[in-house]
């Protein structure tokens, strides 16, 4: 760790919350490993009940042993990581409760660092609560999970509780998908490569399509699914995140500032969908019963928990177009949902076709070249070009190839760490590059919500789809119209 950089006091609101005990404990145990915290860092683990210092720990250590598969909970570094834990008991609500981490806090030896894994409701009484404890002036961060807000106005209304006390450079909002090895690559590949950054425009591209597939449906998160749906639980943050990336300009410089307002200048120019063209740019669909990975599932409305009238979406297509010089006339397809046939996030560029083919006596239409960035799983890149086939004989064979470079063979002796692992090391670094910006938000929520009010007043239900499908029949339809369908 460099000595640069300063100690922190991690606050770990929601402590004994799913997302605490599945991602953030186990990704600060790999940062121990790794060698990443400061020495003098803490982890302070923040909940309702009253627990013993001793018990928290052991309740930490369970949930290591739980949730980290792949491997045995190393003794030595669980040593080092059980003296950075501390426990308090706070009832988030009550303002006087938070003079308990003034008691434990010194900010003069310490960054307090909170970490809000906790409902979205509850973003301003912690705000409030740690400026009553001194605790929320610069230096100190405060880095928020998704979801900020359910639309714009609700999105501005947190935004706004918690500027009442951080400014924007102590605001860290997470996009867990920023802080995956995969995309941060995006960087390197389009800024680190001549050859991709002079062909990454309108002349050279012909259209985009995003990935985002999962098998897994709800896994028990009805309540909260339900209300959100797949537009606002993937679109809004994690797919549009990844096409700001894709479509941006080249930032001077890798820093926070010059990184943001270039993604933020292709959210502003994202054309806005509404109901005069919803039904040519979208579709809507929810999983029906099926088969995925062999196994029988149920469909949406027949989860543990659900309503049976519930015309929530769990599979969005969209037709993106970014009304700017570099990308006029190349679209990007979106395609993202729950119960898909598997777990697949990927980028594919399909460049412009030869202007003139010379092979035409062997291959009539030559295939486009595409460049397939593999997000997860089997992290990777792939450039499809075309070859000729080895041999003799008057006309040459081609055969279309692939230039695949696997993340797992190439960098062999190196582990693909979890996105949280990097965001958490991020914050406590106080680098904010892999963080949202709330105009970012707030313009991506400003784009959604175009089209959530469109389909409200279509007053259309979703279409339904097999579980184990690529979504409703009406997705291949939003490519075919362009003559185009999407990579398999
Ligand atoms: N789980 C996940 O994988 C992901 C979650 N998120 C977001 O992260 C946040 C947390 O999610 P998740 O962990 O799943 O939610 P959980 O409901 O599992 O955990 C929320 C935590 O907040 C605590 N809490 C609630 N009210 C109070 C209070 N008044 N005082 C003290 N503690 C309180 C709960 O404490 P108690 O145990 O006492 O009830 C619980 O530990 C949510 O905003 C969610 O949308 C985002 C991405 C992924
Ligand atoms: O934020 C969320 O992301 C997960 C998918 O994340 P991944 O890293 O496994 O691709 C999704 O299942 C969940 O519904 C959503 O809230």
């Amino acid at each position: 760790m460099s000595s640069a950089a300063k100690a922190c006091d991690l606050l770990l609101f929601g402590t004994k919350g799913d997302l605490a005990r599945r991602k953030l404990l186990p990704a600060l145990y790999q940062l121990e490993k790794a060698g990443l915290m400061h020495d003098d860092s803490r982890v302070i683990g923040i909940a309702r009940d009253e627990l013993e210092q001793n018990a928290y720990q052991q309740l930490v250590r369970k949930n290591l042993e739980t949730f980290i598969k792949k491997e045995p909970i190393d003794e030595a570094v669980w040593q080092r990581f059980l003296q950075r834990l501390l426990y308090v008991q706070l009832d988030l609500t009550a303002a006087a409760d938070y003079q308990k981490l003034s008691a434990v806090v010194d900010c003069e030896k310490r960054i307090p660092v909170s970490y809000f894994a906790t409902p979205p409701a509850l973003f301003a009484s912690i705000c409030a609560g740690l400026h009553s404890a001194g605790l929320a002036a610069d230096p100190a961060r405060v880095v928020l999970e998704k979801p900020i807000g359910h639309d714009l106005e609700s999105s501005r209304l947190i935004n706004e509780q918690v500027a009442q006390y951080f400014q924007e450079c102590q605001v860290y909002r997470i996009d867990h998908y920023l802080g995956k090895e995969t995309v941060l690559n995006l960087l390197a590949l389009r800024f680190a490569n001549a050859i991709f950054a002079s062909n990454w425009d309108h002349n050279a591209i012909d259209h985009v399509q995003i990935t985002v597939a999962e098998e897994v449906g709800v896994e028990g998160r009805w309540s909260y699914y339900d209300d959100a749906g797949q537009m606002r639980d993937m679109v809004q943050n994690h797919l549009l995140q990844v096409l700001t990336l894709i479509a941006m300009e080249p930032p001077a410089r890798l820093d926070a500032d010059s990184i943001r307002d270039e993604k933020l200048k292709v959210l502003k120019a994202l054309r806005p969908i509404d109901i005069s063209n919803v039904h040519e740019k979208t579709v809507r669909g929810q999983y029906a019963g099926g088969y995925v990975a062999g196994g029988a599932v149920p469909g949406y409305l027949d989860e543990e928990g659900s309503r049976n009238n519930s015309s929530t979406e769990t599979f969005v297509a969209i037709k993106v177009d970014i009304d700017n010089w570099r990308w006029a006339g190349v679209p990007f397809y979106l395609r993202t949902g729950k119960r898909m046939p598997e777990k697949r996030s990927e980028v594919v560029i399909s460049f412009k076709p030869q202007p003139h083919n010379i092979f035409h006596e062997t291959y009539k239409q030559l295939p486009a070249n595409k460049l397939i960035i593999r997000l997860q799983p089997d992290e990777g890149v792939e450039v499809q070009v075309m070859n000729k086939i080895p041999g003799l004989g008057e006309t040459m064979q081609l055969r279309q190839t692939k230039l695949d470079l696997s993340f797992d063979e190439t960098f062999s002796s190196k582990r693909i760490a979890d996105a949280y692992e990097r965001l958490l090391l991020e914050a406590m670094l106080g680098n904010q590059y892999l963080f949202v910006r709330r105009d970012e938000v707030e313009h991506a929520w400003r784009w959604v919500d175009g089209i959530l009010e469109a389909w409200k007043s279509t007053g259309e239900p979703p279409k339904s789809y097999q579980a184990g499908s690529w979504g409703p029949v009406s997705a291949i339809s939003l490519l075919a119209r362009d003559d185009r369908n999407w990579d398999e």
